[in-house]
C-alpha cells in the first residue's frame, strides 16, 4: 500500500484514533478525550468534551511560541496601491482591540455580527475578533445586493454589522454604506449598531447607528481570549440553496480548527513560516478557511489580496504577488487562470517574476477544464492541484494530498477522497453506481470534522436539503463518477445550483426576481457554458398577454432587476422575450433539454415533451444569446 492508502485506511478503520491524533495539533483549553458523538444521529458532533478558542490558535499561541515577529497577514492592494505587513504580535493586538471594542457594544458569547466588507484586512481582523469573544461572525460577499444582505440579516439577527465606507472593484470605488443602509431598511430585524471602515477612497456619511471604526478602536481595552465548547458556532456562511433564501452553513469551532490544521499539512504542504496565497474573497469559505483561519492556525503567513488577477493593473499580478511573498502554496479558482491565460496566452508575464518559491498551484470553486489544467501545469512547471469541495464540507472532499503523497493526475478528476470522506456514486434508487457510470455524489455519514452539523436555525431544512434524499448519506448536490482506480469526476450539479466564476448561485432566485416583474408571465434561468466564467445564466420570459411594450425594453430591465436584488455577481447579462416555453404535460419547464441546446449538444427531446414545436421555435434564440425569436 502507498502511504494515502495507509493514511485513508486509519481514518476509516480507526477515525476516533486518527482525529484524536489530529486534535493534538490544536492547543485546547480543555482537551477532548472523545472526538465523534453519534448520540444525536443524524446531528453529529465532534469533540463534544472539548474546549478552545479559535483566535487563540490562529494568532496569540504562536506569539506565545516566540512567532510574534513573524509576518502572520500580508495586505497587498493593487487597487490601493497599498502594502501593509501584520506580524503575528499586531495581528494579535488588533484583534484583540476591535473585540474589545465590540465587547464594549454588547457583543458577547454566541451573539451574531454580520461582516459586509471588501477585501481588507480589517476583513479578518473582525472575524477573528468575533472568535476571540466567542461570538459568531456571518461575512456576507460584497457583490451581494442590499435585499440579499437583508436576507442574512434577518436569518442571522446580528447584534452588531461590520462594514466599510467603500469597496474597490477594478477601477471603481463602490460605496458600500448605501447598500448596507438600504439593506437595514428592507430586513426586519435592526442590528444595534453598525461599525463602518472609513476608507480614504470614499468616506461614507455616519448616521446615529454608526461608528467609526477607529474610534470605536480608539477607546476600547483589548480583550482577552473566551474558551468556548468545540461546538460553539464559529461562523455561519450562507450559500444559494434552491429557493430565493440562502442556506446559513453553522461551522462549528473545535471540528473545523481540527480539520483545517491537518488539512495544511497535509494537503497543501504548509507549515509554520511558510507563505499561503489564496485569490478569492473573504465572503466565500475558501476565503475563510485559506486566507483567515488555517494559514494562521498552523502559524504560515497569509496573504490578503485586493485586486483581480487581470485588469489590476495586468495579468502578471498572481506572478508578482508569489514572488514578492515566495509564495510557496497558490490557491484560486480555474475563472482566475482562464481570465490571465485569456490577457495573456502565452504566459509571457511570469518571465518578469523569480517563481522559484512556488511549489503548488491548488484550483477549486468549480470544474477544472483539461485545457486549463494543462496550460498551467505547462507554464508553472510545478503541481497543479485540482481539487473539489463545499461551502457546507468547509475543508476538501477530494483532493491530491501534498503532504501525504502525489498521485498521478488524471486531467478532469480531483484524484480520490481524502482521509475522513467516504465518497459514494450512487442511482436514483441508491443504489452504487458501477465504476466510471455517472450518479449522485454522496458521502456517506458522519461526515468528517469541520463540515457542517447543521444549518442556522434550521435543523429540518439540514435534514430536508442534506440527508433525506439517501438514507445515511450527505447529497452534495454535484454529480460524477467514481473510476476504476477510485478518482471521483465531478461533471456537474443535480439541482438548480449554477456556477459563476466560482461563484454558487441559484437559477431559482434569478427566477424568483424574474416573475416579480409585473409584465412576466412565466420564466426560465438556465445555467450554459461560458469560455471564461465556465457557466454563466440566461433568462427566457414569456410575457403576460396584452403587454404591449418593447421586448427589448423589458429585457434590460430584467437584467437591472437581477442586479439590484441579487447583486452584480449573478452576472445575469442576458434574457429574451420568447412566446412560449418547452414543458412536459404535467406543466414542468424542460430547462435541462433548454440548456443542452444551449450548449450545442445534440440534445433529445423527451417523450414527455407537451409541443415539440416550442423547442423548434426556440432552438436558434438558445443557441445564439443575440439572436431575436
Ligand atoms: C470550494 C468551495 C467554493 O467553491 S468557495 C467559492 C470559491 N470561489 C471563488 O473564490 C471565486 C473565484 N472568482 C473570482 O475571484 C472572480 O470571479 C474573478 C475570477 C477574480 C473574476 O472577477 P470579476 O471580473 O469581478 O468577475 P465576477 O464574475 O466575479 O463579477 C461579476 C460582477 O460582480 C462584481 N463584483 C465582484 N465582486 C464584487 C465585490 N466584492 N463587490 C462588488 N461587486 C463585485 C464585478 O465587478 C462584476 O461586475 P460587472 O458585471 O463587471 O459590473
Amino acid at each position: 500500500m502507498g502511504k494515502y492508502e495507509d493514511v485513508f485506511h486509519a481514518s476509516s478503520e480507526d477515525p476516533e484514533s486518527f482525529w484524536l491524533a489530529a486534535a493534538q495539533g490544536i492547543d485546547w483549553e480543555v482537551a477532548p478525550r472523545r472526538a465523534l458523538d453519534a448520540s444525536g444521529a443524524p446531528f453529529y458532533r465532534w469533540f463534544p468534551d472539548g474546549r478552545l478558542n479559535v483566535c487563540f490558535n490562529a494568532l496569540d499561541r504562536h506569539v506565545e511560541a516566540g512567532r510574534g515577529d513573524q509576518p502572520a497577514l500580508i495586505y497587498d492592494s493593487p487597487v490601493t496601491g497599498t502594502r501593509r505587513t501584520y506580524s503575528y504580535t499586531r495581528l494579535r493586538d488588533e484583534v484583540a482591540t476591535f473585540a474589545g471594542g465590540l465587547a464594549r457594544l454588547g457583543v458577547g458569547q454566541g451573539d451574531r455580527v454580520v461582516i459586509y466588507m471588501p477585501m481588507v484586512p480589517e476583513a479578518a481582523i473582525a472575524m477573528l475578533a468575533c472568535a476571540r469573544i466567542g461570538a459568531v461572525h456571518s461575512v456576507v460577499f460584497g457583490g451581494f445586493a442590499p435585499h440579499e444582505l437583508a436576507l442574512r440579516i434577518d436569518d442571522a439577527a446580528p447584534k452588531v454589522v461590520v462594514s466599510a465606507s467603500c469597496g474597490i472593484e477594478g477601477k471603481r470605488v463602490i460605496a458600500y454604506k448605501p447598500l448596507l443602509d438600504r439593506a437595514i431598511e428592507l430586513a426586519v430585524h435592526k442590528p444595534q449598531k453598525n461599525v463602518i471602515l472609513q476608507r480614504p477612497q470614499e468616506r461614507a456619511e455616519l448616521g446615529t447607528d454608526d461608528l467609526d471604526w477607529a474610534d470605536l478602536v480608539a477607546a476600547a481595552p483589548p480583550a482577552d481570549c473566551v474558551p468556548v465548547p468545540a461546538n460553539a458556532p464559529l461562523y455561519i456562511l450562507y450559500t444559494s440553496g434552491t429557493t430565493g433564501k440562502p442556506k446559513g452553513v453553522v461551522r462549528d469551532s473545535g471540528g473545523y480548527a481540527v480539520a483545517l490544521h491537518w488539512s495544511m499539512g497535509a494537503v497543501y504542504d504548509v507549515g509554520p513560516g511558510e507563505t499561503m496565497f489564496t485569490g478569492s474573497d473573504v465572503g466565500w469559505v475558501v476565503g475563510h478557511s485559506y486566507i483567515v483561519y488555517a494559514p494562521l492556525l498552523v502559524g504560515a503567513t497569509t496573504v490578503l489580496y485586493e485586486g483581480k488577477p487581470v485588469g489590476t493593473p495586468d495579468a502578471g499580478q498572481f506572478w508578482r504577488v508569489a514572488a514578492e511573498y515566495r509564495v510557496k502554496s497558490m490557491f484560486t479558482a480555474p475563472t482566475a487562470f482562464r481570465a490571465i491565460r485569456k490577457e495573456d496566452p502565452k504566459g509571457l508575464l511570469t518571465a518578469n517574476y523569480d517563481l522559484s518559491a512556488l511549489r503548488y498551484l491548488f484550483l477549486a470553486g468549480e470544474r477544472l477544464d483539461p485545457e486549463t489544467y494543462h496550460w498551467a501545469s505547462t507554464l508553472l512547471d510545478i503541481p497543479v492541484i485540482d481539487h473539489w469541495w463545499q461551502t457546507e464540507t468547509g475543508w476538501p472532499i477530494v483532493a491530491n494530498p501534498m503532504g501525504i503523497e502525489a498521485a498521478p493526475v488524471k486531467p478532469g478528476s480531483p484524484t480520490r477522497p481524502l482521509p475522513g470522506w467516504d465518497v459514494r456514486v450512487v442511482d436514483p434508487s441508491g443504489d452504487p453506481a458501477p465504476p466510471g457510470v455517472d450518479g449522485a455524489i454522496v458521502v456517506k455519514l458522519p461526515l468528517p470534522p469541520g463540515a457542517l452539523p447543521t444549518l442556522w436555525n434550521d435543523d429540518d431544512r439540514y435534514v430536508a436539503s442534506y440527508l433525506s434524499a439517501f438514507d445515511g448519506y450527505y447529497l452534495t448536490g454535484d454529480s460524477g463518477h467514481i473510476d476504476g482506480d477510485g478518482y471521483v469526476f465531478v461533471m456537474g450539479r443535480t439541482d438548480d445550483v449554477i456556477n459563476v466564476a466560482g461563484h454558487r448561485l441559484s437559477t431559482g432566485s434569478m427566477e424568483e426576481v424574474l416573475a416579480a416583474h409585473p409584465d412576466v408571465a412565466e420564466c426560465a434561468v438556465i445555467g450554459v457554458a461560458d469560455a471564461l466564467k465556465g457557466q454563466i445564466p440566461r433568462g427566457f420570459v414569456v410575457l403576460k398577454a396584452g403587454t404591449s411594450r418593447e421586448a427589448s425594453e423589458i429585457e434590460a430591465e430584467l437584467v437591472q432587476l437581477v442586479r439590484d436584488r441579487i447583486g452584480a455577481v449573478a452576472s445575469l447579462k442576458s434574457v429574451a422575450v420568447v412566446a412560449a416555453l418547452p414543458k412536459t404535460r404535467s406543466g414542468k419547464i424542460l430547462r435541462k433539454t433548454m440548456r443542452g441546446i444551449a450548449d450545442g449538444h445534440d440534445e433529445p427531446i423527451p417523450s414527455t415533451v407537451d409541443n415539440a414545436s416550442v423547442i423548434d421555435a426556440l432552438r436558434p434564440v438558445l443557441r445564439s444569446p443575440d439572436s431575436t425569436p
